[in-house]
């Protein structure tokens, strides 16, 4: 693995040179001495005196920016210009907007859409509110509500600081899925105050995302909102997580020819992301399986101040280990990480079973980085686009709602998540798999639309779709 996309870091640096003071492979020189990887230039403007580029420079972290740039400017006859990160570039003024579907050329149009005739359209939906999924945006919208208390693995970072994450699903939801998603992000962290307002906000859209927002408040908040309203909610830290973490090690388990009722499954971080990944395993048959979080392992002779964790513990850790992450991985065969980055190492992974799976998904930071173990693990997985396996959540969350959306579900129940769990493993053929490709691509088109009908499939026979739709998705959402 290339080290210098770690943190998938470039910088832009606009420099000017005094043609007689200094040659350019002085300046590249200095820059590779100080971390960086000059990966483009750029002549912007050159005469016989001076000469102005844009070099494109990888760093290995963005700690190294500062050393970088201090090194060019420390350089007889250089100066300066301009230094640009490309992923702020990309970040500059958001990256959503909204687009009307109709243009407004004249006073006709501008009264259709507008008053006085779209009065017409409010009082039909006023007599029948169910014709809001046909004559509003909510038959394709979903809402991605935080409240930025548990960012990736940044931690509470709050509502404003959320915001670029929420972007950046919507921008997935339309681009995998065709769904218009519009991130939300509230000033409050308080459980009634959240639900209180996702209620109240829930006309415009058909069905709510909650994201990254910290257990335990996260399972009191969705399970308020599944009982209060009739559109699906669904917290994609949990659920979603969980149906591509299933998805994941369906394949994962073919591959070193091992089966879920017998693995020992040490989890580590038991939060959102944890207990959900854990209740898929159990429903799927798994048996040996353990969790653990700062304390060290869940164990059902404790008491916990977290009462999910008291009940997780209730259905877990059948052996009654005890001891920390350190103790309880010794003969695992499969470890998952849910937790922060950094905290597994390959003294660890060396006393786990026989052709071990590891899937360290924190993010933005891996449990463990792939190039510490990939020799001694049978396969290895990661939360981030950036290496093999990639098991996040955005290979379910598009599909999902794509699913539920056209169907009209009124919740997305367990049957639905294996559902969609089975489609995005079966997607790989026996051909195929390998032990760097147990996971689809989010690119491999063919996934939303096998989670589709599945989930359509397994809606209809759970009784929860409001409407049977057509094969194939219609553009902008079925009428
Ligand atoms: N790859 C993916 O698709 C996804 C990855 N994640 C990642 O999983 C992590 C957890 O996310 P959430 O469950 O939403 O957060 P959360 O805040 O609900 O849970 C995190 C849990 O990890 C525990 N933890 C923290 N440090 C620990 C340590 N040193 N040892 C053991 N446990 C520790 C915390 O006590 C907490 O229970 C984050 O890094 C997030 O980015 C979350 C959702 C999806
Ligand atoms: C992928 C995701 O949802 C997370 O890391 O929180
Ligand atoms: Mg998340």
């Amino acid at each position: 693995m290339n080290q210098r996309n770690l943190d998938g870091n470039s910088i832009i640096i606009r420099l000017e040179m005094t043609t007689k003071d200094i040659k350019f492979g002085e300046v590249a020189s200095a820059i590779s001495e100080a971390g960086g990887d000059i990966i483009a230039i750029d002549v912007i403007s050159t005469n016989q005196d001076v000469s102005v580029r844009d070099l494109t420079v990888a760093v290995t972290d963005s700690q190294d920016n500062s050393k970088i740039i201090e090194a060019v400017r420390q350089l007889k006859g250089v100066s300066i210009v301009n230094v640009s990160d490309r992923t702020f570039l990309l970040h500059l003024g958001g990256k959503i907007e909204v687009t009307p579907k109709t243009p407004i050329h004249n006073r006709e149009d501008l009264s259709r859409v507008y008053t006085p005739d779209v009065a017409r359209v409010c009082s039909a939906i006023s007599e029948e509110p169910g014709k809001a999924f046909s004559l509003t945006i909510k038959r394709n919208t979903v809402a991605v509500v935080s409240d930025g208390s548990a960012v990736l693995g940044l931690g509470n970072i709050g509502p404003r600081a959320a915001m670029p994450v929420m972007e950046g699903k919507a921008m997935l939801f339309k681009q995998f899925a065709g769904v218009d998603a519009f991130p939300i992000c509230l000033d409050t962290q308080d459980t009634e105050e959240i639900i209180r307002t996702v209620k109240a906000i829930s006309p415009a859209f058909g069905g709510i995302n909650l994201e990254d927002i910290s257990s335990p408040r996260c399972f009191e908040i969705e399970r308020r909102l599944n009982e209060e309203l009739d559109i699906p909610v669904f917290h994609d830290d949990q659920h979603g997580t969980a149906v591509v973490l299933y998805a994941g090690l369906i394949n994962a388990l073919k591959l070193v020819d091992k089966s879920i009722e017998d693995v020992k499954i040490v989890v580590c971080g038991i939060g959102a992301a944890g207990v959900a990944c854990s209740n898929i395993l159990l429903s799927a048959g798994a048996k040996r399986l353990i969790g653990v979080d700062r304390e060290g392992a869940i164990i059902r002779t404790n008491t916990y101040e977290n009462e999910v964790w008291n009940e997780y513990a209730a259905r877990t850790n059948p052996d009654l280990e005890t001891g920390s992450l350190r103790e309880v991985i010794r003969d695992a065969d499969v470890f998952i990480g849910l937790s922060r980055g950094n905290l597994l190492t390959r003294e660890d992974v060396q006393t786990m079973a026989d052709n071990p799976i590891v899937f360290a998904m924190a993010n933005p930071v891996p449990e463990i980085m792939p190039a510490l173990v990939e020799d001694i693990v049978a396969v290895m997985a990661t939360g981030r686009s950036d290496y093999p396996n990639q098991i996040n959540n955005v290979l379910c969350f598009p599909g999902m709602f794509r699913a539920v959306l056209d169907c009209r579900a009124t919740e997305i129940n367990e049957e639905m998540k294996l559902a969609a769990a089975q489609a995005i493993a079966s997607s790989i053929s026996d051909e195929e798999r390998t032990r760097y490709y147990i996971i689809p691509s989010v690119f491999n088109d063919k996934v939303v639309k096998s989670m589709r009908s599945r989930v359509i499939e397994a809606a209809i026979k759970t009784g929860v779709a409001r409407r049977v739709p057509r094969e194939q998705p219609r553009e902008g959402g079925e009428s």
